[in-house]
């Protein structure tokens, strides 16, 4: 029997796959394939998920495993910044090491072990970079411009403002007044992850919402997968479009809370020597262990009836953590 984890960070769900535990690896195919069943919401177990995290030994020396994000719709991402946390803390617990280097796609990123939020509510930080700005890293077509930098954009909406920062998966964000402008998100989401010439393969789209000093909420429409809880990566990116298009309201180098519809997370924005890097801090949640046969995953055919299922109990303890953050 092989182990898998259903985990979250900030209820952004995943399925923890570590490969190093197999007799054979999964195929590209297979875990496309097994991204898609396992995370379906009707039929994938335990409710399904965003995607899928899977752990692989390193390439590269320095660091301690290698994390693969496979999104709900089976494509592959070069990052996931609350999924990181919770390979953090998997690797931290396997390894028994606090701090290290996690290798991803396009880099070996920094990740260490916090204090916890609450009881039971482990955390961990963890360093989301590189920054682009540049079309090409996105990519983004048809725009007449090398850079979004608070620009009105008439394709996507007559008056809202847009950013675009790559991490170095995309993020488009927008900077709303009012909450009726969060009902733009969806429709706007669907378009630039549709047949379109602007994003051709997608992009993560957010829109945030200036609570006070150093303080946002963020909502995120997820390339791959569609309204998420919280993206990490999107709550990094727009930190960072928060302090260069508003630099009275937040500080480099200080925490920025940042409220999402699954719970809360602080980030940290850097820049130093012309490079931008975020620090994301925030809960790494495992909630159930889920035992299935190796050969059920390689034939992506894993359901309650082929599982044996134990909770952690460590839910409980976050929807309590939760309550102590909308007071
Ligand atoms: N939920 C993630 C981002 C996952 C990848 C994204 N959907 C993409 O395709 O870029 C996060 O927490 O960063």
């Amino acid at each position: 029997m092989t182990k898998l984890l259903k985990v979250h960070g900030s209820e952004n769900h995943f399925f923890i796959l570590d490969q190093t535990q197999l007799k054979n690896q999964l195929s590209d195919n297979e875990l496309s394939n097994l991204a898609r069943d396992i995370t379906n919401p009707d039929n994938g177990v335990l409710g399904g998920a965003d995607g899928v995290l899977v752990v692989n030994h390193a390439g590269s020396q320095d660091a301690l495993g290698q994390m693969r994000v496979i999104n709900a719709d089976g494509s592959e991402a070069s990052m996931c910044g609350n999924g990181l946390r919770t390979i953090a803390r998997y690797l931290s617990e396997k390894h028994h090491q606090d701090q290290f280097k996690v290798e991803t796609i396009t880099a070996n990123l920094d990740v260490s072990k916090q204090k916890d939020l609450a009881d039971h509510v482990p955390a961990f930080s963890v360093e989301i970079s590189p920054v682009k700005f540049n079309k090409e890293a996105f990519p983004f077509d048809h725009l007449e411009t090398d850079q979004i930098m608070n620009r009105k954009i008439l394709n996507f909406d007559p008056d809202l403002r847009f950013t675009a920062i790559a991490l170095p998966n995309p993020h488009l964000i927008s900077f709303v007044k009012n909450k009726n402008d969060f009902k733009k998100l969806g429709p706007l989401g669907k378009q630039l992850n549709g047949k379109n010439p602007y994003f051709p393969d997608g992009v993560n789209v957010s829109f945030a919402k200036i609570l006070g000093h150093n303080e946002l909420f963020v909502q995120t429409y997820e390339r791959g997968v569609g309204f998420t809880n919280a993206c990490g990566t999107g709550m990094s990116a727009t930190s960072l479009a928060f302090l260069l298009n508003y630099p009275n309201d937040g500080d480099y180098d200080h925490i920025i809370k940042v409220k999402n519809p699954g719970g809360m997370v602080k980030t940290n924005v850097h820049h130093q020597n012309g490079k931008y890097w975020i620090n994301l801090i925030g809960n790494a949640t495992f909630t159930d262990v889920v035992d299935v046969d190796e050969d059920d995953l390689h034939n992506a055919d894993v359901s309650k009836n082929n599982v044996k299922i134990q909770s952690t109990g460590e839910e409980n303890a976050y929807q309590k953590f939760v309550k102590t953050i909308k007071k």
